[in-house]
């Protein structure tokens, strides 16, 4: 058994810089967490990829080519077709050489910021289709940059693109609002009112505050409810500034896919445990305890 995330969010919302902290994180403990770029168009991100899809194809070459014109979005789209096609690249580049014990290893797929590819193309099940045949049990994660959900018109549209990608992927699933140290404690404490969803707090905010909240008040408030009465979508705040938050958010997904239950945790050789090891009790994560960050 291997295991992965698979990072998802709109462009922009961390997703490159939430991978890069993972993997730090990790090694901070000794372990291993390699990260494979899907981005066919990356520039720039801080990590040493693992696997790069760049190496296979690169936006321009979608661009670029005479017969294919695309524009940015539709040749991110020819890009990850063309993976598809290719897919032996990708097992391959994932199974390095034959030495190398691939059990138990843990990966993070870096991806586009086009969010269309995941909540109604079928780009994002196929590849995950992909990992589940070469045994990855993997889990979505989708970034939601905390920014753009501090008022309660935001968080419904926030929530129902979540939505549409869990609902899409059908595979476990954890919600992030990124970048937290960026907001003013103001906004902090407006978007805690949200995390454990309160549909009047919801509605009454989008009906003094927005057009679209004055002209369809039942509907928000069917959201609002509808969203609370089945627990559909949770969010969990990460300030990368926390390693504890962080901590807590991979173990979170950890039990999400059950890594370390079964698994022979990779360390590497050289590292000597902290004697106060984490005794993983505290994965259980309450919005309370984020109340501070
Ligand atoms: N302060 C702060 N800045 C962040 C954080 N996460 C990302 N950023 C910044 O936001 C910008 C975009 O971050 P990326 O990690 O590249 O975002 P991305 O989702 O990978 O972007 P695309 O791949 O283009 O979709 C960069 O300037 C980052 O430095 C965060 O947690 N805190
Ligand atoms: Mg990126």
């Amino acid at each position: 058994m291997r295991y992965a995330q698979f990072v998802i969010g709109p462009a922009g919302s961390g997703k490159s810089t939430y991978c890069t902290t993972m993997q730090r994180h990790a090694a901070d403990s000794g372990r291993i967490i390699e990260i494979v770029n899907l981005d066919p168009a990356a520039e720039v991100f801080e990590y040493q990829p693992f696997v790069d899809i760049r190496d296979l194809i690169h936006l321009d070459d979608a661009m670029e080519d005479e017969e294919l014109h695309y524009g940015p979005n539709g040749g991110l789209i020819f890009c990850l077709e063309f993976l598809l096609e290719n897919s032996e690249w990708l097992r391959e580049a994932l199974n390095p050489d034959m030495e190398h014990d691939t059990d138990d290893d843990y990966l993070i797929f870096d991806m586009p910021g086009q969010i269309e590819m995941f909540t109604h193309l079928d780009i994002g099940r196929k590849i995950i289709k992909l990992l589940e045949d070469w045994d990855f049990r993997v889990c979505s994660v989708f970034l939601v940059d905390s920014q753009f959900m501090t008022d309660g018109a935001k968080f419904i549209s926030g929530t129902l693109t979540a939505l549409s990608v869990m609902a899409n992927l059908e595979i476990p699933h954890v919600n992030i609002l990124s970048k937290m140290d960026l907001l003013s404690k103001s906004a902090r404490s407006q978007l805690e009112k949200y995390l454990e969803p309160d549909p009047d707090a919801l509605l009454n905010e989008i009906v003094d505050e927005s057009a679209w909240g004055r002209k369809h008040k039942r509907l928000s408030s069917a959201i609002g409810s509808l969203v609370q009465d089945y627990s559909l979508v949770r969010f969990t705040p990460l300030n990368i500034d926390d390693e504890e938050n962080i901590s807590d958010i991979l173990l979170t997904i950890d039990n999400v896919i059950q890594y370390g239950e079964d698994a022979d945790v990779k360390i590497r050789e050289d590292f000597d445990p902290p004697e106060d090891n984490d005794d993983g009790e505290n994965f259980m994560h309450d919005p309370e305890d984020y109340a501070n960050l």
